[in-house]
């Protein structure tokens, strides 16, 4: 139902270079159901400014990031359970394959309206490790190179732009690469997570 259903590549591929980006891994239909439960979310008033940071530390900084979040529950439904399922095996193989001792997934939609960015950061609240896995999964309808709205992953020699396009898969390990979402001029819709291990 996924590309990628054998994920031997996906699991070599983050061994070997820590970043893995797949086009077109939801087709256009799943992108539209996934698009579609969370819009309605979101205009129903369910998403929450996203916050940085963790504990009594954890504020919403406007000049930092620039997006508004709904965390997924276990009971969803539909693709959103298809793809939780999906991440449920992807996070056993790695935990066959590399020893990564994860133990848990948490993923969320994210909204970041015309203007929306998230600066340069690192996956990690101070002081935990917790997050070793960032997916990211783009729901938007149709993306042009003038809408901005990049994720901007440094790697170690070169930076590494990548668009916002309709069912695109990213994974990076995250505490690896530095990384931003420039400012968009386009709302932005995607479904965020990170494979944990325990904190
Ligand atoms: O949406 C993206 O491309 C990246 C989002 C991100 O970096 C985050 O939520 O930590
Ligand atoms: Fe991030």
């Amino acid at each position: 139902m996924f590309k990628f259903k054998d994920q031997t590549d996906l699991i070599e591929a983050l061994a070997t270079q820590a970043w893995v980006v797949i086009p077109e891994f939801l087709k256009a239909e799943q992108v539209l159901q996934l698009r579609t439960q969370a819009l309605s979310q979101y205009a129903a008033g369910r998403f929450k400014p996203a916050a940085v940071g963790q504990g009594s530390r954890q504020a919403v900084h406007a000049d930092i990031r620039r997006d508004a979040v709904l965390w997924l529950e276990d009971h969803e439904t539909g693709v959103a359970s298809e793809f939780l399922n999906w991440l449920a095996d992807l996070r056993l193989a790695l935990n066959q394959a590399l020893f990564l001792g994860l133990v848990e997934t948490e993923l969320h939609f994210a909204v970041y309206p015309s203007g929306g960015f998230y600066r340069k950061h690192i996956d990690n609240f101070r002081g935990s490790s917790a997050r070793l896995i960032t997916v990211i999964l783009y729901l938007n309808q149709a993306w042009q190179p003038q809408e901005g709205g990049e994720l901007r992953l440094y790697l170690d020699d070169r930076t590494l732009d990548i668009a916002p396009e309709p069912g695109k898969l990213v994974l990076f390990l995250s505490e690896r690469f530095e990384h931003e979402v420039l400012p968009t001029q386009q709302e932005r819709l995607s479904l965020t997570g990170w494979l944990r291990r325990r904190s």
